[in-house]
């Protein structure tokens, strides 16, 4: 047996190569999916560099499934430019199709097969496949290859699916949701898979719900609600973007506005489904905080309760861009 590619808890580090320098894999501009007259998908454009790890991130019903089955072919597009890997996914070439692997969001039944038959008949499509041994050490299932796969577990179904879609060795890989349902162990397996292909040098979109998904595993993250791209960027421009300096955030006591003075900090909009939060973004926090302290205690409250002061973090821009995504529907 060859040793595995990936030992349980190793770490990959990534790529030298500055992804920005590299040719573009998935050109994306004016993109629309309609079912009957509702647009699950709305003028979306999406740029992804050979050698990047890109995250779409959105809650549920956002059209990121949607839009991955368009990327990978498997879904007809009512209108928009699409290309990948510099052809239009639509034309589905045989040799296109080879480079592309393509991890769906729901796990595949494979009949009463064994994992070893299963990754050999997938293999058997491909000119160069993974030799199916080492794919199997690579997910992780050395010690499950003769097992059927009705007895598998769902981290380790989600294994097997992972490695049917790379077993082509693909320059693109497409993973929807890839640690839905999996326990915190088995979704670190998944993240050190991603981390894999990228030292492969293969590009690889995902899609995700989670925040700390797209935080650990992507360079570059686009934000989609409601069929529509909100931004796009790094993590930490993504965090930037909901505004510079410090947020302070405390659980709601009164109307704020009463002590800060609007020049000192911007009362953000509230987002609804929490717990009724005061937040103010500022460039001058000590300040505000004592300003705030002071409200606090003429006020009765010695404490201010969940006081936080921070940078501005992915969840803040994404929460406020749901949230205002939301309301625009709603208004
Ligand atoms: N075949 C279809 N016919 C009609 N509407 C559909 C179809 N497929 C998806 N939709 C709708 O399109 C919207 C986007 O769905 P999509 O599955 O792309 O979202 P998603 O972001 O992947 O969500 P999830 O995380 O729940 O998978 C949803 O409102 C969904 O109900």
């Amino acid at each position: 047996m060859s040793p595995p590619l990936l030992e349980a808890g190793a770490q990959v580090s990534p790529t030298d190569q500055d992804p920005a320098d590299s040719p573009l894999h998935i050109e994306v501009s004016g993109l629309r999916k309609e079912y009957g007259d509702f647009a699950a998908v709305d003028d979306l454009d999406l740029q992804v560099r050979q050698g990047e790890v890109f995250a779409l991130l959105g809650p549920n019903g956002a059209g990121k499934t949607t839009t991955l089955e368009i990327l990978v072919g498997v879904r007809q597009r009512t209108a928009g430019e699409v290309s990948v890997l510099g052809q239009d996914p639509g034309a589905d070439k045989r040799d296109w199709r080879n480079r592309i692997g393509v991890v769906p969001q729901n796990t595949a039944e494979y009949l009463d097969l064994t994992v070893r038959e299963v990754i050999d008949h997938f293999g058997s499509f491909y000119s160069d496949p993974i030799p199916t041994e080492e794919l199997i050490d690579m997910v992780g299932l050395g010690s499950k290859a003769r097992s059927r796969t009705v007895s598998l577990s769902g981290g380790q179904k989600r294994r097997l699916d992972v490695a049917v879609g790379v077993v082509g060795r693909p320059d693109m890989v497409f993973l929807d949701e890839p640690t839905t349902g999996l326990d915190p162990e088995a979704r670190r397996e998944a993240w050190q898979l991603v981390t894999y292909f990228r030292e492969l040098g293969a590009t690889t979109v995902l899609t995700t719900h989670y925040l700390d998904e797209a935080e650990t595993l992507a360079d570059r993250a686009g934000i989609i609600a409601r069929g529509k791209m909100l931004t796009v960027g790094t993590i930490a421009e993504l965090g930037h973007s909901a505004g510079g300096g410090s947020l302070i955030s405390f659980e709601e006591i009164g109307d704020v506005r009463e002590a800060v003075p609007p020049e000192l900090a911007r009362l953000e909009e509230p987002v609804s489904g929490m717990r009724p939060t005061t937040t103010l973004a500022t460039e001058r926090p000590t300040e505000t905080v004592a300003l705030l302290i002071a409200w606090a205690r003429d006020n009765g409250h010695q404490e201010l309760s969940g006081l936080s002061v921070h940078r501005p973090t992915l969840e803040d821009t994404y929460l406020r861009l749901i949230q205002k995504a939301q309301d625009e529907v709603n208004s």
